[in-house]
């Protein structure tokens, strides 16, 4: 028999036979707590933060919870594939690690470190542009493993066509263009700390090392550090764009694009408009617009008006392999997961990633043999109800 992602569950109890538990608990919503005890309040602060008063983080639970799996019988699940088809390349299960910036505040191997657990795992890695490890480094880091790039949409044309054929030199084949925070959002908990990571430099790495960036500067990055940061701060994103826009991409980058952020049926229509390859749906984890529609109840709309024309990904709230399960039925070709991996590294580096990804997909195998699916490809709405809880 072929390898299981469930296998992880009998590792676990084997190893138990000579005294050793996990490292990490398996419950992976114990994580952020566990990193709170050993990180301090600033940085888990800004990783567990959300914007305004929380509520759409809690609507991307409710949207998750209030969908139940109906599961199905007698239905020969022995031997299980959880591979998708993902912008024309076969990925071994429908996962991939969310571009989180500044993960340095974690654990000082940061991307690399999540990389390395990435291309272990076979799960695509995307890279923020706010990463605290210059893109090429962490590229090293991942040998020819799936890599894509998340593009924050410099202001300055000279620093995006950089940053392109820089990832584009350094292997990333996809490109990830995040629409959704063309300015930070009113986040209270890092507001009342004051913290705020790249204002001590962390998350600045591709800009810093950048020549189209360097040449905005009036000294050297050394000599004047705060303005080099003042530069990003005023750079990194563009609240100007529109989608007429999108043609620049189009034209410097060769490989896929995908817009994430997307919660509107019209947005997604706009984007396979404009030439692009998919939509992740997302709000952005809850940490952009306070108030906004749970990320799992945008997904049948924006399934509904592109599924046959785009890739439709989907992030924002996902904790567990039936979280997944749950992604998929509404039409989600694969998930992002954001958070969980953040505190894994925070708490075991590598392993710690490691562990994360294994369990989601593991719980995740599992879910899917016991509700009557031998992958992927036959989970539906049908597969789900609506309850009141
Ligand atoms: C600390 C932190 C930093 C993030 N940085 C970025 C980023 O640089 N670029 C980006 O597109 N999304 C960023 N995100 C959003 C994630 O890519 C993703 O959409 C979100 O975390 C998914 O929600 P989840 O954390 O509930 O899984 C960040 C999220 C967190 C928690
Ligand atoms: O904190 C975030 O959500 C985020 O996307 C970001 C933006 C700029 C730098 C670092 C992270």
């Amino acid at each position: 028999m072929g390898g299981h992602w469930a296998d992880f569950q009998y590792e676990i109890y084997l190893n138990g036979m000579s005294g050793a538990v996990p490292r990490l608990p398996t419950d992976l919503t114990r994580l952020e707590e566990l990193t709170e005890r050993r990180l301090g309040p600033g940085p888990v602060g800004y990783v567990a933060g959300s914007a305004g008063a929380g509520s759409t983080a809690r609507a991307n639970r409710a949207a998750l919870d209030r969908r139940r799996i109906v599961p199905r019988m007698l239905r020969d699940v022995h031997e299980r594939d959880l591979s998708v088809e993902v912008l024309g390349r076969t990925l071994p299960a429908p996962l991939a690690l969310a571009p989180i910036g500044v993960l340095s505040i974690m654990h000082p191997d940061a991307e690399s470190a999540a990389a390395r657990a990435a291309a272990a795992r076979g799960v695509p890695f995307i890279l923020s542009s706010a990463s605290s490890t210059p893109l090429e480094r962490v590229a090293e880091a991942m040998g020819d493993a799936e890599r894509w790039f998340q593009l924050y949409w410099p202001k300055d044309p000279e620093v995006a066509r950089s940053f392109l054929s820089r990832a584009k030199a350094a292997g990333y084949s996809a490109l990830v263009v995040t629409l959704d925070t063309p300015m930070l959002a009113w986040r209270p908990r890092d507001l009342d700390q004051a913290y705020l990571p790249f204002l001590h430099g962390v998350g600045t790495a591709n800009y810093f090392s950048d020549p189209a960036f360097q040449a905005g500067l009036a000294k050297p990055v050394h000599e004047d550090p705060n303005a080099a940061v003042m530069h990003f701060v005023g750079m990194f994103s563009d609240p100007a764009k529109t989608w007429p826009d999108l043609a620049f991409l189009r034209e410097n980058w060769d490989g896929p694009i995908v817009l994430k952020g997307i919660l509107h049926p019209d947005d997604a229509r706009a984007a396979a408009d404009a030439g692009m390859d998919g939509v992740i749906v997302s709000n952005h984890g809850g940490r952009q617009v306070a108030g906004s529609i749970g990320a799992a109840d945008a997904l049948p709309g924006v399934v509904e008006a592109v599924g046959d024309r785009l890739t439709v990904l989907f992030d924002s709230g996902v904790r567990t392999g039936d979280d997944i399960f749950k992604a998929l039925a509404l039409g989600a070709r694969a998930v992002l997961v954001g958070r969980p991996y953040a505190y894994g590294l925070g708490l075991d580096g590598q392993a710690g990633v490691e562990h994360v990804i294994r369990c989601l997909l593991a719980e995740l195998d599992l879910t899917l043999a016991l509700s009557g699916h031998a992958g992927p490809g036959t989970v539906g709405p049908g597969d789900l109800v609506e309850s009141a809880v």
